[in-house]
């Protein structure tokens, strides 16, 4: 088993790169089925879930290379093949298959999805939004079937503001007859970033970005060439990690508009930000103060920097509180962080973090992506060696986050260890 090895206590500098956003990614690939021709997607991630979606539309008969971030698909000779199991499992995004397998060839099978751990990931406003448009939806041994003999454009609303719901009815509509509006649309910029994906396939769509999104259904979308916007999540990690060990880091490729809400509570907690177009500097920060923060949909604080930002917190002067309204269990970190000596608890959906503490390197599991994240943050802040073990939860979402890292001085470093070798968390595998 792999595992990332980190001596704690080095200070970070230099220059950090962002790859393209995974939650683009995620839903951008599967977005190709939907062209007649070649479509090409530059600036991909290095990260599994893109290599998972490979295999994927490899399975149902795409053409498709990736190299150097450049993904060419060939959706031409893909085919309705059901996929229950196997790679569908891998990721939560495998449910953008659905969406867009049914506004191809009007039916899909796709096995529920996996993805992170983070409480319940109910797809009912996804499943909602198909029925409005005409399918048929069924839940058979795991398995979602969608058919429908013809999709009809509909006015859906959403009871939240889901962006996977929203991505997923944007698939489906494009290809529908007449017109869809979905209201209480999520407005995250990855949304923006498909939509402007399927509109140089030529999709008409208004409005992505805002919580009202119309579309009128076209004949046939046609291939062609797009370039992935930067990660803010991936971008905003690495600035929290400047702030908590940083002697001065850029952070370059980044849309600075899209970590606002990380910038302000950053700057709340004492942290000076330099902006420039496409580049963030942050520089030594002397001492943090506590801050409260709550996760909410953008442009508020995204959940997938929650974890992450709890680890700066155990480095703040006094008492945070950080409550996660997207994801209510999205707090398993918290135990880890403990183990390392952190000063921190779990109050139903909130964590209270008080500090600032000298953490100490210990054993550490990843139970999720941005757990994961976290503990590697944790492990540079420590004392003495951390062993993060489960990092394939890790490198399903950050792009050679070990070489980034000792780009910028730290001591880290994924080693092969036999399974029965790792450091006991004192708990079974
Ligand atoms: C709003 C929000 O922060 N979304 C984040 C969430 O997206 P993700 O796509 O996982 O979640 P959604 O945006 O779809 O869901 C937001 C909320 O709506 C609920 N829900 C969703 C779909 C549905 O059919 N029914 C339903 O009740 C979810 O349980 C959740 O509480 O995680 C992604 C990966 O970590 C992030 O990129 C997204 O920015
Ligand atoms: C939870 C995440 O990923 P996924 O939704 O793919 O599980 C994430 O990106 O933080």
């Amino acid at each position: 088993m792999d595992v990332y090895k980190i001596n704690g206590g080095r200070e970070l500098n230099g220059t950090v790169k962002v790859s393209g956003a995974k939650n683009s990614a995620v839903a951008l690939i599967p977005a190709s089925i939907l062209a007649g021709s070649e479509v090409t997607i530059e600036g991909l991630p290095e990260i599994a879930d893109v290599h998972t979606l490979k295999l994927l539309l490899e399975e149902i008969g795409g053409v498709v290379s990736f190299e150097g971030g450049t993904m060419k698909i060939d959706p031409a000779g893909m085919v309705a093949m059901p996929l229950p199991n196997g790679n569908v499992k891998k990721l939560r995004a495998s449910y953008y298959l659905m969406g867009a397998m049914l506004g191809r060839f009007g039916r899909a099978v796709i096995g529920l999805p996996g993805g992170c751990h983070l409480g319940p990931r109910p797809i009912d406003q996804h499943i909602k939004g198909f029925e409005a448009l005409g399918a048929t939806v069924t839940n058979e041994h795991g398995s979602i079937y969608l058919r429908a003999d013809k999709l009809r454009g509909a006015k859906i609303y959403l009871d939240v503001a889901s962006v996977g719901a929203t991505i997923n009815i944007m698939l489906a509509a494009v290809l529908a007859e007449g017109r869809t509006v979905i209201e209480n649309a999520a407005k995250e910029p990855e949304i923006i970033d498909v939509a402007t994906l399927l509109s140089n396939m030529g999709a008409n769509i208004k409005g992505a970005g805002t919580n009202v999104i119309r579309i009128e259904g076209v004949k046939s979308l046609a291939g062609t060439t797009h370039t992935i916007i930067p990660d803010r999540i991936e971008a905003g990690t690495y600035m929290i990690m400047a702030a908590a060990a940083g002697g001065g880091v850029t952070i370059d490729n980044v849309i600075p508009f899209h970590v606002e809400a990380l910038t302000a509570k950053l700057r709340e907690m004492g942290v000076k930000i330099v902006e420039e177009e496409e580049r963030i500097f942050i520089p030594k920060t002397e001492k943090l103060s506590s801050v409260d923060m709550k996760t909410l949909v953008y442009p508020g604080f995204p959940t997938d920097l929650q974890q992450p930002f709890s680890v700066l917190l155990t480095q703040a002067t006094g008492s945070s509180v950080v409550t996660d309204t997207i994801y209510s269990a999205r707090f398993k970190h918290i135990d880890e962080l403990r183990r390392m000596n952190a000063s921190t608890r779990v109050e139903g959906r909130s964590a209270i973090i008080s500090g600032p503490t000298k953490l100490q390197g210990a054993s550490v599991r990843a139970s999720d992506l941005r757990a994961g994240a976290a503990l590697v943050l944790a492990g540079l802040l420590a004392e003495g060696e951390t062993e993060v073990q489960e990092i394939h939860h890790i490198e399903r979402g950050y792009s050679n986050i070990v070489e980034k890292l000792r780009g910028l001085g730290a001591d880290i470093r994924k080693v092969r260890i036999p399974a029965e070798a790792a450091g006991g968390t004192g708990r079974p595998g």
